[in-house]
């Protein structure tokens, strides 16, 4: 590969701070495998090299690619018949080689017969993420074992148990658990102090309960987790000079990938763990830094030179993926962020076609129109893993994939897909239908009896097929409640002569459904639309079908293809279209790529109110235009549930 002047600098400029910015498809990753690869050559210790990524893939992917760099290049210098006597030859690693790994490398050395390969000095660098370098320190400090970082399952089944145990009622509560379990991760990253917290998700008292309880457990069992190792990396460092000296005096090159991802927390240490030489290597791109809400602050980016002088900056300005209209049309975009650094990105290849905008009716014109352009492009010799579609949101997936299981068009998904049949609210208007269709299981009348609240007690439903005239009975001392089943039954009698579409408006509007989820979102702290856009998708969907046992069908087998993809989802290599978050696709790049939905309230999200909430936002979008190598289609909708709806601001910001 010739690499450019930029990739050149990046490449030999050898020690102190410096610090690659990198707009999308420049190279990024190509010139952090290149550099290991340098630093070995002019016989830095391997297992003085240190290089963090954020996620176990990446630094997976991270290894893999530089050992098949180094790889290549022994192969080259055999073919030359050439010594690699100045490569260093011993060392410890941080993570030790996997076993097969390690005599798979000796094995090639020994057949070699050449001194020392680039492959066995590449196998001893340290690739790792934050946790897994935090927990090593950690683990030589204070030596304890791998079963005290407490697993995500771990923390699931407390919360579960807390929750049952302390009568705390939820409707959704794995999604509660997940959004809970993320906002003790924020507030303990961030070092908040919970006396002046405001909740995302519940009543100040119920998210201190949960936090307090949590911590308590964790006490108890000697358990950390990853916040926990953050914080007390951070400390020991702090605490025990010592220590501290020990590990800057074996780390003497840190590399960091992504580095725009970084939060507060992981800086500060890594910035004391780089000291006093400084060899600290960062590469990031801040127009890509998409997990604000996770604590990444692409700020400590933009602040990099001030805390470390006389860094050495570079700007890779050259994009080696998409064509020349796929370039412009994203730098626009990416040119209304106010805080940013300001880069060039010059395209490396030539024209293209246009990028594709289009708006439709509705999004079921919307991904019909997609699935035959997919299938359009098939016919025309793509392959299938060639195009990709990406989403905002993963619920938003949802319709695209009832539509591609229509077409009979392979696909493959990044995300879990939520099921929307299995939601919640689904299950409390098939309830309402299942019972208005003549059921009379018990379970059907505890899921709607109080949705809206009916006062009705729990007692009053005895025994396990329900009756009207006993459940009269029960209430017979009180008029009102007696009028309140009178009502219910009517309102059940009418409902079972309407087509489910109309059921369902039926339970919303005239039942009272929509009151009671507009007093469950303040609850919950969201917006009632977030709950209504749900049930909306039901309708929508219910609109298709002439009756309840049709409907009901349906979402039987979605459900069954849906589990069938999401496990086959998890293998690799196939040839199948991708289905995929922004969020995911991160780092990823197709020759064709669609982006849908682009709308307001979905591309901006609804969420984001601030204008830093707004600029990531941006960000985004702007990670997902740069996917596509060859082809970008962007599409929107003119009416979205029967209502209109504004096609994204990003759209005219990016001249489309
Ligand atoms: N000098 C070069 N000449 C030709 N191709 C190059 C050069 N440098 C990098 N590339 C190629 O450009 C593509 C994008 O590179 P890479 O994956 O490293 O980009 P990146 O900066 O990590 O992108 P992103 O941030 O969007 O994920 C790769 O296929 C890589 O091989």
């Amino acid at each position: 590969m010739d690499f450019n002047k930029a990739q050149m600098t990046a490449l030999e400029h050898r020690d102190g701070p410096m610090m690659v910015l990198a707009g999308p498809g420049s190279g990024k990753t190509t010139v952090i495998t290149h550099r290991i690869k340098r630093l070995l050559e002019a016989g830095v210790d391997p297992s003085g090299i240190l290089v963090i990524t954020f996620t176990k893939a990446a630094a997976a992917e991270m290894k893999e690619r530089f050992l098949r760099l180094a790889r290549e290049e022994d192969e080259k210098r055999r073919k030359a018949g050439k010594k690699d006597d100045h490569l260093p030859k011993n060392g410890w690693s941080l993570h030790r080689p996997e076993k097969s790994q390690q005599s798979a490398a000796e094995a090639r050395q020994r057949a070699q017969g050449a001194g020392n390969s680039l492959e066995a000095a590449g196998s001893r660098v340290s690739f790792g993420t934050f946790h897994s370098v935090f927990y090593h320190i950690l683990k030589w400090a204070y030596r304890f074992p791998a079963g005290n970082v407490i697993s995500g399952e771990e923390k699931r089944q407390y919360f579960k148990k807390f929750l049952d145990e302390s009568g705390m009622e939820v409707e959704d509560e794995a999604e509660f658990i997940s959004s809970i379990i993320n906002e003790i991760s924020y507030v303990k990253g961030e070092r908040l102090d919970l006396k002046y917290y405001y909740s995302q998700n519940c009543p100040e008292e119920w998210f201190k309960k949960l936090y307090d309880g949590y911590d308590e457990m964790l006490e108890q069992t000697g358990k950390i987790d990853f916040d926990d190792m953050l914080v007390m990396c951070h400390e020991l460092f702090t605490e025990r000079k010592d220590i501290l000296a020990a590990w800057q005096k074996k780390f003497k090159y840190i590399l960091v990938d992504e580095f725009q991802d970084i939060n507060l927390l992981q800086y500060q240490v890594v910035r004391m763990l780089a000291l006093p030489e400084n060899n600290f290597f960062i590469v990031g791109d801040d127009d890509q830094s998409i997990y604000r809400f996770r604590g990444a602050k692409p700020e400590i980016m933009l602040g990099f030179e001030k805390d470390f002088p006389g860094t050495k900056r570079v700007l890779l300005g050259t994009n080696y993926r998409s064509t020349k209209e796929i370039v412009e049309t994203s730098l626009k975009l990416i040119g209304h962020n106010k805080v940013r650094f300001e880069k060039k990105l010059e395209p490396f290849r030539g024209s293209g076609r246009p990028v594709d905008f289009r708006v439709f009716d509705n999004p079921g014109h919307e991904m019909d129109t997609v699935a035959q352009s997919i299938r359009a492009y098939h016919d025309a010799g793509y392959a299938w893993n060639e195009i990709a579609v990406l989403f905002r949101t993963g619920t938003n997936s949802g319709l695209m994939a009832e539509r591609l299981m229509g077409y009979n068009i392979p696909f493959q998904l990044r995300d879990v897909i939520p099921n929307l049949y299995s939601h919640w609210i689904a299950k409390d208007l098939f309830a309402y239908m299942e019972i208005a269709a003549g059921s009379r299981k018990r379970s059907d009348f505890y899921r709607i009896m109080n949705r809206p609240n009916r006062y009705f007690s729990r007692d009053a439903f005895d025994t396990p097929t329900v009756s009207f005239d006993r459940l009269k009975s029960f209430y017979q001392d009180r008029d009102w409640m007696e009028d309140r089943i009178c009502d219910l039954e009517a309102d059940l009698r009418t409902m079972s002569r309407l087509k489910p579409v109309a059921a369902v408006n039926y339970i919303r509007k005239v039942i009272g459904y929509d009151d009671y989820l507009r007093s469950y979102a303040e609850f919950r702290r969201m917006k009632p639309e977030e709950l209504f856009e749900t049930a909306d998708k039901l309708a929508e969907s219910a609109a298709e079908f002439e009756t309840f046992e049709a409907w009901k069908e349906h979402a039987v087998r979605y459900e069954e293809e849906l589990k069938k993809q999401n496990l086959e989802g998890t293998r690799e290599a196939r040839d199948r279209v991708t289905l995929s978050t922004m969020h995911s696709a991160k780092g990823l790049e197709y020759p064709v790529v669609f982006v849908v939905d682009v709308n307001e309230g979905i591309v901006p999200h609804h969420k984001a109110g601030l204008p830093a909430d707004i600029e990531e936002e941006r960000r985004l979008f702007y990670v997902a235009l740069t996917r596509a190598k060859d082809r970008l289609h962007v599409a929107a909708v003119r009416e979205r549930y029967h209502r209109k709806t504004d096609v994204s601001r990003f759209i005219g910001e990016a001249g489309l």
